[in-house]
């Protein structure tokens, strides 16, 4: 087994999570102390111009340079900690990073030729995914190897590159009844289903997190909608339901993935703009959970339960909108022993040992590619 540190910045932009675990890409050994470190509130705000530019821009672009400087830098402080309480709990070092980086850009080939996720006819062009973060930097900063660039291989190869994360929810529901559906939501949602068999079914569910904080920095200031206070203080609003509920990405088949922005304009038709505050943040809680049960109208059998992880299961309004809206009982992922806060970095750290030992990261049932398929890259020293 490996020891790792995997490191997630997710579309929340709200800092990066590293997580130390002990692994051989398939099995999970010891797992070990997490932590998130924030980014400074300006660092937030050139993060979320990047992902409105990032179509426009090229890799040398000066002020992508400055943030993936700034963004490294972060992740590196956050190795460096947590290696420090890895060493005062456990007396272990770390072997190999699994770093992420930040998304800035997810346009992957439509999987229906000719049709963009949301149905639309779009031109068939090469597809595109870019995670951002210096791993040359990182390695050199922590004298570790590092595996990054996760998603790339499997977008060329015409898949979705996402999500990743269900081999490795699959390796940890290993013991738990099936069928399981697991669903992470972060600024996305995603959801991996497992079969009483091992099958393997994920895809993004639609606009979780993202949105909402959108809506809640606008509406208040705030980062998000702290405990759902502005979405339960709110109704839904019918007319505006209704029209996002009609978008096709919700009967659209998987494989699927989405851009944290690829509802914005969706949510603008729809008349969004146009609710007050709490009105608003209820609409956007009841329509997440009801991408949700879009989603299970795709899986080969209803799930026994759902897991919730991610920052969303921290949210009343939205929990208390999913139970309405699926059949099963719903849960946070803690009800089986795991940590919901630092799953998807657990995971990028099974996943980098999966990039060392060539193990394939991606799956027809996953991101639609033709056959499981290998990914990723490392640098640094050799392990
Ligand atoms: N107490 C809380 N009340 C309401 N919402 C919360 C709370 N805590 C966290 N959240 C929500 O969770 C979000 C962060 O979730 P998370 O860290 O899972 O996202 P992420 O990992 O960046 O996204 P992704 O999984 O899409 O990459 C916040 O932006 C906020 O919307
Ligand atoms: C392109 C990209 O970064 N996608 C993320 C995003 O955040 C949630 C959802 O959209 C998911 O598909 C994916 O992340 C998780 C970690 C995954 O790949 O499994």
């Amino acid at each position: 087994m490996l020891r790792t540190i995997g490191l997630m910045s997710g579309t929340s932009l709200d800092g990066v999570d590293a997580a130390w675990v002990e692994t051989d890409g398939e099995r999970i050994g010891r797992i070990g102390p997490t932590l998130t470190l924030p980014y400074a509130p300006a660092l937030r705000r050139d993060l979320r111009r990047l992902l409105d530019i990032a179509g426009e821009i090229g890799p040398q672009d000066g002020f992508l340079a400055g943030c993936v400087a700034r963004l490294t830098e972060r992740h590196a402080e956050a190795v460096e900690m947590l290696r420090e309480q890895v060493w005062e709990s456990l007396r272990e070092d770390t072997d190999l990073l699994g770093f992420h980086g930040q998304t800035i850009l997810h346009r992957p080939l439509p999987a229906v030729r000719g049709r963009n996720a949301a149905g639309e006819a779009v031109l068939r062009e090469g597809g595109r995914t870019w995670q951002v973060g210096d791993a040359v930097l990182l390695a050199r900063r922590s004298g570790l190897s590092v595996a990054h660039d996760f998603r790339s291989a499997d977008v060329a190869a015409g898949g979705q590159g996402a999500p990743l994360v269900p081999v490795v929810h699959a390796a940890m529901a290993a013991a738990l009844p099936k069928p399981l559906a697991v669903l992470n939501l972060g600024g996305v949602g995603n959801v991996t289903w497992i079969g009483e068999d091992g099958a393997l079914l994920a895809f993004d569910t639609g606009p979780a997190n993202g949105p909402l904080d959108d809506w809640a920095r606008r509406a208040t200031g705030a980062d998000y909608d702290m405990d759902g206070r502005l979405a339960l203080a709110g109704q839904p609003d019918g007319v505006v339901l209704g029209r996002l509920l009609a978008h096709p990405y919700l009967e659209a088949p998987p494989p699927k993935s989405l851009d944290r922005l690829d509802f914005d304009r969706a949510l603008r038709e729809a008349g969004a703009d146009a609710l007050s505050p709490p009105d608003g943040a209820a609409t956007l809680v009841a329509f997440c959970a009801a991408c949700v049960a879009a989603a299970a109208r795709h899986f080969p059998a209803p799930p026994l339960q759902w897991l919730v992880g991610g920052g969303g299961r921290r949210n009343p309004a939205v929990m208390r909108a999913l139970a309405g809206a699926l059949e099963q009982p719903v849960h946070p992922v803690e009800v089986a022993g795991w940590n919901g806060d630092a799953l998807e970095a657990q995971a990028f750290g099974v996943l980098a040992v999966r990039v060392a030992r060539r193990l394939p990261l991606t799956f027809p049932g996953t991101t639609g590619v033709e056959a499981p398929m290998t990914g990723g890259r490392l640098v640094g020293p050799l392990l």
